[in-house]
């Protein structure tokens, strides 16, 4: 197995230009793809878990160029017509793929299997699969009820009242929405329990109407989507810098001396996880503001508890900005931390213990108290891009760490190690 050893990182200085954002990429790429016309896509992440996206979309006759670093896209919509794909989609681990082709593929003719990794196997897709098969979807298990994979029989949903159940993923929700114009009739969404993760609808109520879709919403309890709509392609449009991304970032600068600026996003963001910033200045780093962008300084970092239900993601940036915190920090209400990548819940708490941190994993929050002694030791990252890049914030604090399986950041962010170590010293 690869491993990476980060020695300590003394100061962070310079400028970061993001990636784009994985949940705009998948998205866009989606309804440009369904859309009538051609659409540009500048600043396109190019990850796993959009290279999954694109196979998908290749396989449903969709014609897609790529500039050559495969940050510009232009995709010739197909009107809602998808060719029947000659084998089964493979979506790897990529929520953002499997969970709105599910629906999709549910709404448009054809027959489609949408496959992944053996984790996307053991992640809930129940929910999704109840509410389509209550408006008539024709969705099968292919192996265990309420995971993937599955097989689909595509083109016979009317829409119609129904409710879905919003309390282990917002994907689920953002799925449907994507799904509903392209149903016979109109749906009304009842969201059944409480809706985690709320801040991603916002993103997909954003790139719909980009495409010439309306949602109308009751805060979020009780959504109305017209049916037989067709999406409008967009002649250009600009996918913004990811938030999640910014988040290790922000963090590295906060825990070290020095100033980073973060381009790609800032006030203006669309995105949920920008959110993690505002945290992070009640945790005690100095950040200016400006639309697009960020300037971010060291602080005297304190412990803080907070309800991270809105930024599942960067939240796990915040466990180890908590080992040099003055305290311990509690971040609570993240249960579907459990459903991720891998059990992350489980896998920070035991990976936070080993650099020396006291740590209480509870069903949906975790404690962490900062280590009084540093452990030079390799963290296991489980397949989970997020695990090795917020453990990169041990070396940033001066400690030396190993992460292995360093390929991981492949999901999102391929090149976190090198875009990190140009910024440090
Ligand atoms: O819609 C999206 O783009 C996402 C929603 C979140 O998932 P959940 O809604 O399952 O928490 C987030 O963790 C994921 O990385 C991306
Ligand atoms: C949960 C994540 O991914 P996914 O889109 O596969 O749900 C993530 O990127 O942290």
């Amino acid at each position: 197995m690869e491993q990476l050893r980060l020695e300590p990182i003394k100061q962070v200085n310079g400028s970061v230009t993001l990636p784009g954002s994985k949940s705009l990429s998948n998205r866009i790429l989606l309804l440009a793809a369904l859309a009538k016309g051609s659409t540009v896509v500048e600043n396109l992440l190019d990850s796993d878990d959009i290279r999954h996206m694109l196979g998908a979309l290749k396989l449903l006759g969709v014609q897609v160029s790529l500039n050559d670093d495969k940050t510009v896209a232009t995709v010739q919509g197909v009107g809602g017509q998808f060719v029947t794909p000659s084998e089964p989609l493979f979506l790897g681990n990529a929520g953002t793929a499997y969970r709105p082709l599910t629906a999709v593929l549910a709404a448009v003719k054809g027959d489609y299997e949408l496959i992944g990794e053996p984790r996307m196997e053991e992640r809930p897709i129940g929910h999704l699969v109840d509410a389509l098969q209550t408006l008539g979807g024709d969705v099968e298990y292919l192996k265990n009820k309420d995971y993937p994979p599955l097989k689909i029989r595509g083109g016979n949903i009317n829409g119609g009242k129904v409710t879905i159940d919003g309390s282990i993923s917002s994907q689920f929700l953002t799925a449907l929405l994507m799904a509903a114009p392209l149903f016979n009739g109109d749906t009304e969404i009842t969201i059944k329990g409480t809706l985690v993760s709320k801040p991603y609808i916002d993103i997909t109520l954003d790139v719909m109407a980009r495409f010439g879709v309306t949602v109308t919403h009751d805060n979020y309890k009780t959504f109305t989507v017209k049916g037989a709509q067709q999406y409008q392609a967009v002649e250009r449009i600009m996918v913004e810098g990811d938030a999640s991304s910014a988040s290790y970032f922000v963090a590295a600068a906060a825990i070290a001396g020095g100033e980073i600026e973060i381009k790609g996003v800032g006030a203006k963001s669309v995105q949920g996880d920008i959110g993690f910033a505002k945290v992070m200045e009640q945790v005690g780093a100095k950040i200016d503001w400006y639309d697009e962008r960020l300037v971010v300084r060291k602080g005297t970092l304190k412990g803080v508890d907070i309800d991270a239900n809105a930024i599942p993601d960067a939240a796990m940036t915040l466990a180890t900005v908590a080992l040099f915190a003055d305290g311990p920090t509690a971040i609570r209400n993240i249960y579907n931390w459990r459903v991720k990548e891998t059990d992350r819940l489980y896998a920070m708490a035991t990976e936070l213990r080993k650099v020396g941190a006291e740590v209480v994993e509870g069903d949906d929050f975790i404690e962490i108290s900062p280590p009084t002694q540093f452990n030079d030791v390799a963290i296991d990252t489980y397949n989970d891009h997020r695990i090795a890049m917020c453990f990169a914030m041990v070396a940033v604090g001066g400690k030396p760490i190993t992460i292995n399986d360093p390929g991981c950041t492949h999901k999102t962010f391929p090149t976190f190690f090198n875009v990190l170590a140009s910024v440090s010293k």
